[in-house]
C-alpha cells in the first residue's frame, strides 16, 4: 500500500513537471510568434548624423511624448552626466580665462566680484581654475559669478570658434545653484539638455498612433560609424540629424590634422554618403536640421558668409536656414524624396509638432512596403 501511494505521488509530480515544461515551451513559442509578427509590422527608424547633432535628444523626446517620460530613479541617474557637463565646461572656461588673462585680454585673474564683501572681490576665476572633481557650493558660486562677468560674456560671444563650450552650458550655468543643491533631482528639461556621447547602438520601442516603432540610436563620432552598417537592413525610415549652428565649428576628433575639418562640411559629406547609398533606395529620408535656436543666437555674432563665402543673406535666419537646407539637398544625387524639418531637438513642443508630420511620412513608407500603396 505504501509503495502504491509513493508511486502515485511520483506519477503526479512527473505530470506536474511535464505540464510546467509544456507551459514554458508554449510561452517561448508564443514569444517567437509575437516577435515575428512585431518585426513584420514594426517600422524601423534609424537615427544618423554626426556627433552632437541631436540624435539621442530625439530618443529622449520619444520617451517623453510616447512613453511615460522619466521616473524619479531615471531622472536621478542623469545627475552624474549633468555634473560632468558642468565641471567639464567650467574647466574649459577656466582654461580660456587663464590664457586670455595671460595675454592681457582680461584685466586680472579676479574676473568676477561679489559686491560689498569686506575682503573685496571674490577670486572666482581662481576658484574655477583649480581642478574640481565635485560640484562644491564654492565652485557653484564661482561659476555663477564668472559666467555673468561682462568680460567673460564678451569673450565667449566674440570668440565662439576659439574654444568648444557645449550648447547646454548657458542653460546649466544659469541653474547652477539648483544643480549644486544636495537634494537635486534633474527635471525632464535638464535631461533634454544633458550631453553624453553615445558609444553603443540603442534600440527603443514605442507605439505612435497605432504604429509600432523601433528607433535605433547610434554614436556619431567617426570611430562609431563602423557600427552603422549593422543597422542598415530593414530600415523603414532614416532620420538624419544635422546641427545648423555648426558652420563655424571644427571637429575636435582630429586635433593633429593640419587643417581641421569644418563640422558643417563633415555633416554634408556624411549626408551625401548616406543618401546616395544603395542601401537606402527604398527608404524615406527625413532630414532634421537641428539647433535652429542656436543658429538664431549665433548668426548676428558669427557671419555665416565668413565660413561659406557663397552665402550672401547676412544674418537673416530664414535665408541662412534656406541656404543650409539647399546645401544638403545639393548632395541628393540619387534624387530620393527627402522630407526636411527645421527643429529644436530639445524643445518638446516643437518635436511633438514635427513628429505629427513625420508620422505621416513613416506611415506612407510602411504602406508602400506592405504593397497597399504604390
Ligand atoms: N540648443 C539646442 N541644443 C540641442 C539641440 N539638439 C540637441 N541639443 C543638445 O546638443 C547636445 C548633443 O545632443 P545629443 O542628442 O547627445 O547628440 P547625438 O547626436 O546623440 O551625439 P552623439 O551621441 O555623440 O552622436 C545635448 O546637450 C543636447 O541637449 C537643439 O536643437 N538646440
Ligand atoms: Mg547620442
Amino acid at each position: 500500500m505504501g509503495q502504491l501511494v509513493s508511486n502515485l505521488k511520483k506519477a503526479r509530480e512527473k505530470a506536474r513537471e511535464e505540464k510546467r515544461a509544456e507551459a514554458h515551451s508554449d510561452a517561448i513559442d508564443h514569444q517567437i510568434i509575437q516577435d515575428s509578427i512585431r518585426s513584420k509590422k514594426e517600422c524601423n527608424i534609424l537615427l544618423l548624423g554626426s556627433r552632437g547633432s541631436g540624435k539621442s535628444t530625439i530618443v529622449k523626446q520619444m520617451q517623453i511624448i510616447h512613453q511615460d517620460g522619466f521616473d524619479t530613479r531615471e531622472r536621478a541617474e542623469y545627475r552624474t552626466t549633468i555634473y560632468k557637463n558642468v565641471l567639464d565646461s567650467a574647466a574649459t572656461l577656466a582654461r580660456v580665462i587663464r590664457r586670455r588673462a595671460q595675454l592681457g585680454a582680461l584685466p586680472t585673474g579676479r574676473v568676477s566680484a561679489r559686491p560689498g564683501t569686506a575682503e573685496g572681490p571674490t577670486p572666482a576665476a581662481a576658484v574655477l581654475a583649480q581642478t574640481h572633481a565635485v560640484l562644491t557650493p564654492a565652485l557653484a558660486d564661482a561659476i555663477w559669478h564668472v559666467a555673468r562677468a561682462p568680460a567673460v560674456e564678451k569673450l565667449v560671444d566674440e570668440h565662439p570658434a576659439d574654444f568648444y563650450l557645449m550648447d547646454c552650458v548657458g542653460y546649466f550655468f544659469s541653474a547652477i545653484h539648483r544643480i549644486a543643491d544636495p537634494t537635486y533631482i534633474p527635471s525632464e528639461e535638464d535631461i533634454l539638455h544633458a550631453r553624453a556621447e553615445s558609444t553603443a547602438i540603442i534600440e527603443t520601442r514605442f507605439s505612435m498612433g497605432g504604429l509600432a516603432i523601433c528607433i535605433l540610436d547610434v554614436g556619431g563620432q567617426r570611430n562609431e560609424r563602423r557600427k552603422w552598417m549593422h543597422c542598415f537592413e530593414s530600415v523603414t525610415s532614416i532620420i538624419f540629424c544635422a546641427a545648423v549652428s555648426e558652420y563655424d565649428r571644427v571637429l575636435e576628433e582630429e586635433p593633429r590634422m593640419a587643417t581641421l575639418q569644418n563640422r558643417m562640411r563633415e555633416s554634408l559629406y556624411l549626408f551625401e554618403s548616406v543618401i546616395n547609398s544603395r542601401w537606402f533606395l527604398r527608404t524615406s529620408v527625413i532630414l532634421f536640421l537641428t539647433k535652429i535656436d542656436v543658429l538664431k543666437r549665433k548668426l548676428p555674432k558669427v557671419p555665416l558668409g565668413h565660413y561659406f563665402p557663397e552665402y550672401t543673406g547676412g544674418n537673416d535666419l530664414q535665408k541662412a536656414a534656406k541656404y543650409i537646407l539647399w546645401k544638403f539637398m545639393q548632395k541628393n544625387r540619387a534624387k530620393l524624396p527627402v522630407y526636411p524639418h527645421l527643429t529644436q531637438a530639445n524643445d518638446t513642443k516643437n518635436i511633438r509638432l514635427v513628429f505629427a508630420v513625420v508620422k505621416e511620412t513613416i506611415q506612407q513608407r510602411a504602406l508602400k512596403d506592405s504593397g497597399i500603396l504604390e
